[in-house]
């Protein structure tokens, strides 16, 4: 095989930067935000992508990076456009997962849950504060759908740019998801491939155990 594939094959990347302790909450959003604050801090690459997969129509899983934008008391909230494969995936199917990977602290969150819209204010909200080219794109943007050319894209902006000079309205095809977790996974890596595994499961009463995994 060739040497590039050795280089893979024969590295053997020791986890060694942390531990996780056996105190942690009896809920898991407060450490779901000081992860994140940790990683912003480091600072990570990326800190808040997060790759989110559905169950498609199709009945297969499909995967992609969106951003974590902001942690509730609920849950975490990433934006998109509703008439996406994934819009389309979550009204057919709101069971989700959300995957995080901070390779510069050696963590990985994995979430399970329910994807559902966040109220159309809060929508309102986030899409005022982005930049206007990002704005034009989301109405410009038939996400996921087929794309003749990237000159039929530059045209609908175009196009939108002149629609609205001034104020741009949130479109009603785009807005948030809230992901409410049902069971939450903090990973450390650590030595020797012993990795701690901590997992937060939610129980009919609404409380949550805590448990450990083997790595
Ligand atoms: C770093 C990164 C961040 C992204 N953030 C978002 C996002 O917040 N919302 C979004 O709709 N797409 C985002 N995308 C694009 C998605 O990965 C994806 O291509 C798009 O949402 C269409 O997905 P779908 O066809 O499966 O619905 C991001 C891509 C990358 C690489
Ligand atoms: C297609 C798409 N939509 C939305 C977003 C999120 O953009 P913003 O951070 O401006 O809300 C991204 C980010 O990469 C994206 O690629």
């Amino acid at each position: 095989m060739d040497d590039f594939l050795d280089v893979i094959r024969n590295d053997h990347h020791q986890f060694d930067k942390g531990k996780l302790e056996d105190h942690f909450g009896d809920e898991p959003f407060a450490l779901l935000a000081k992860w994140l604050r940790e990683a912003i801090e480091k600072p990570a690459m990326e800190p808040n992508a997060m790759i989110v997969s559905t169950l498609g129509l199709n009945g297969f899983p499909r995967s992609r990076v969106v951003y974590w934008k902001e942690l509730l008391e609920e849950g975490i909230v990433f934006y998109t456009n509703y008439s996406s494969d994934k819009g389309k995936a979550i009204e057919a199917n709101p069971q989700v997962h959300a995957l995080l990977y901070w390779p510069e602290l050696e963590r990985q969150i994995s979430v399970t849950g329910f994807a559902e819209k966040v109220p159309a204010e809060m929508s309102d909200a986030y899409f005022e504060s982005r930049p206007r080219g990002s704005k034009l794109g989301a109405w410009a943007s038939h996400q996921s759908e087929f794309l003749n050319s990237r000159d039929e894209l530059e045209k609908r902006v175009a196009e939108y740019a002149g629609k609205f000079p001034d104020f741009i309205p949130r479109p009603e095809h785009w807005g948030g998801y809230l992901i409410r977790p049902i069971n939450v996974e903090f990973w450390q890596g650590r030595p020797s491939r012993l990795h701690d595994r901590i997992v937060f499961n939610l129980k009919p009463d609404n409380s949550w155990e805590l448990y450990r995994k083997y790595p």
